[in-house]
């Protein structure tokens, strides 16, 4: 209790940089969300992340020599970006380097006109695209060779900076012989079919691959490798990024089994899949592990939905919003995710014998959407106090990534669906009709749509039946891109293009002043 009172103070001492601005509520939350995704672009991560001190590179406290021995290596939907300044950061150091990147990113990051994104004509980086669709593909599998020889070619004077981003499991494709790459995707697919999250997809992964789990840093052996992580898994996970080719990890065949029994595919594995998961124990993987694995690598996060929530934090204090980050881990059905921001929506205006109640509810359905019951009371109690104390608006944060189960044949994504069903929250509760909703993938992609995501607020379900659009039906047919284009003239959707970057998504709840504390 004493943590919730000191947390609380520090609430009441808060006071906006600069007076509002004149801006709409909508105008407002837009802009902090571009600033979330502006937060985390690969090319100002990197810079973030790397300093250069003479012929020192300065990794997370760590000093690393540099003596034209700096080799790169990358894979993943955002590296571009960052090897472009990586290389204006080290280049002069340079010696080689390769990046595996999705099919088409070159030709869309310069119709985007995100030129810092791209590499100069003069680069010592080889750029090759592949995994169309976010599959591993023959093409996919050739970059990874080649990174694989390249990290294969080092010494022990080498440097390794290898970056590494959502996407890059699919980018790095290296199956163990004798298993294909056809019976590795096989199982890959069958495992997101039946429901596998990610944690799981790349546990099954790392079991099968030369490269991920560590062993792209044990080919690297004995140069120095230093990893740099954009992270697209709740909670950061180093060794389930991209499949964690860069951090040690010992393959625990149990689990793997597990979870191959979970989604009932252990009796119909190929052969080659058995044999490899069998022979696990083999002369080759012992020895290898003799190595002193662990010595010669440095791994570290420089890019995260938490850092792209202080980023939109810090957007909407300027905008003299009132921020409040809650998590960056929600996660779970988005049909329980919309329904608790909805009860925190009317928690915020709620008081007595009601606010009780939602407390409660709130608290209860907090564990099912992955919010820690310490975070969500310590902002439970921000919202009390803000209730009392502001006359400005709060800007509720939280990050991650629900899941939708899909039902119908519509065009839409987590981000939009789930701004419609909070919408329809909101104006669903009393007098609650100007709270605003923001959910946005900080991609710039929400499912296969154009749209990153959509904004609402409680005036959505008179909106969408003055325009003769049938919210539930919507709904129903996972549509939420084909209802935002319709309503409004698609006024309400986030159209940022392709950002380069990908730190899951974003929410925000807008909460204007209860007119008591104005
Ligand atoms: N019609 C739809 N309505 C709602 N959600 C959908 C729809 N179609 C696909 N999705 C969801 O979109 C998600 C895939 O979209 P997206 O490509 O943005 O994935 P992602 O998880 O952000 O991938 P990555 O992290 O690799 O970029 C899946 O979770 C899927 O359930
Ligand atoms: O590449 C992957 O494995 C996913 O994007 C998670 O990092």
């Amino acid at each position: 209790m004493a943590r919730v009172l000191t947390l609380s103070r520090s609430v009441l001492h808060w006071s906006p940089l600069r007076v509002r601005s004149m801006c709409s509520l909508e105008e407002q939350a837009r802009a902090i969300f571009a600033a979330a995704v502006e937060g985390v672009q690969p090319d100002s991560v990197v810079h973030r992340a790397l300093q250069r001190r003479g012929d020192e590179l300065v990794v997370a406290e760590h000093c690393f020599e540099l003596r034209h021995n700096l080799h790169l290596v990358g894979f993943g939907k955002a590296v571009l970006g960052m090897a472009a300044e990586a290389e204006r950061i080290v280049g002069d150091h340079l010696i080689q380097g390769i990046v595996s990147v999705p099919h088409g990113i070159q030709e869309t990051l310069q119709r985007h006109r995100k030129l810092n994104m791209l590499l100069d004509a003069s680069s010592k980086i080889k750029v090759m695209e592949g995994a169309k669709h976010n599959l591993p593909d023959t093409d996919a599998q050739r970059s990874a060779e080649s990174i694989w020889e390249l990290a294969c070619s080092l010494t022990e004077k080498d440097l390794l900076l290898v970056l590494i981003s959502g996407g890059g499991s699919a980018l790095l494709p290296a199956p163990v012989p004798p298993v294909t790459l056809h019976e590795k995707q096989e199982v890959t697919r069958r495992l997101a079919a039946a429901g596998a999250t990610i944690q799981e997809l790349n546990t099954v992964r790392r079991a099968l691959s030369l490269l991920k789990g560590g062993g792209l840093a044990r080919c690297a052996y004995p140069a120095q490798v230093v990893g740099l992580i954009l992270s697209d898994i709740i909670g950061d996970p180093v060794d389930l990024i991209a499949s964690g080719p860069t951090v040690w990890s010992e393959t625990s065949l149990e689990t793997v089994w597990t979870i191959l029994n979970r989604y009932n595919l252990s009796d119909t594995l190929p052969l080659s899949v058995k044999e490899v998961l069998n022979q696990a124990d083999s002369q080759q993987r012992s020895s290898l592990k003799e190595q002193p694995q662990q010595i010669n690598i440095l791994n570290t996060v420089i890019g995260s939905n938490a850092i792209a929530l202080k980023c939109a934090s810090r957007k909407a204090q300027e905008l003299g919003l009132r921020p409040v980050i809650l998590s960056p881990g929600v996660c779970g059905n988005i049909q329980a995710v919309a329904q608790f921001y909805g009860l925190l929506s009317r928690f915020a205006c709620s008081s007595g014998k009601e606010s009780t109640e939602l407390r409660d509810q709130i608290l209860k359905l907090g564990t099912e959407v992955g919010v820690g019951s310490w975070e969500l009371c310590c902002t439970l109690k921000e919202l009390e106090v803000v209730q009392q104390e502001s006359w400005h608006a709060t800007c509720l944060l939280a990050g991650g990534e629900p899941t939708v189960h899909l039902l119908g044949k519509g065009r839409g994504g987590r981000n939009q669906e789930l701004a419609l069903r909070v919408g329809l929250e909101l104006s669903r509760a009393k007098e609650r009709s100007r709270n605003m909703f923001l959910s946005g993938g900080t991609d710039g992609q929400d499912g296969p749509t154009e749209a990153a995501g959509a904004v609402c607020d409680g005036n959505i379900e008179s909106e969408a039946k003055s325009q003769g659009l049938d919210i539930d039906g919507f709904l129903q047919n996972n549509d939420s891109f084909t209802f935002f284009s319709s309503l409004s003239k698609g006024q309400r959707l986030l159209l940022p293009g392709l950002t380069g970057t990908n730190v899951m998504d974003v929410h925000m709840l807008i909460l204007p002043p209860t007119p008591s504390a104005q």
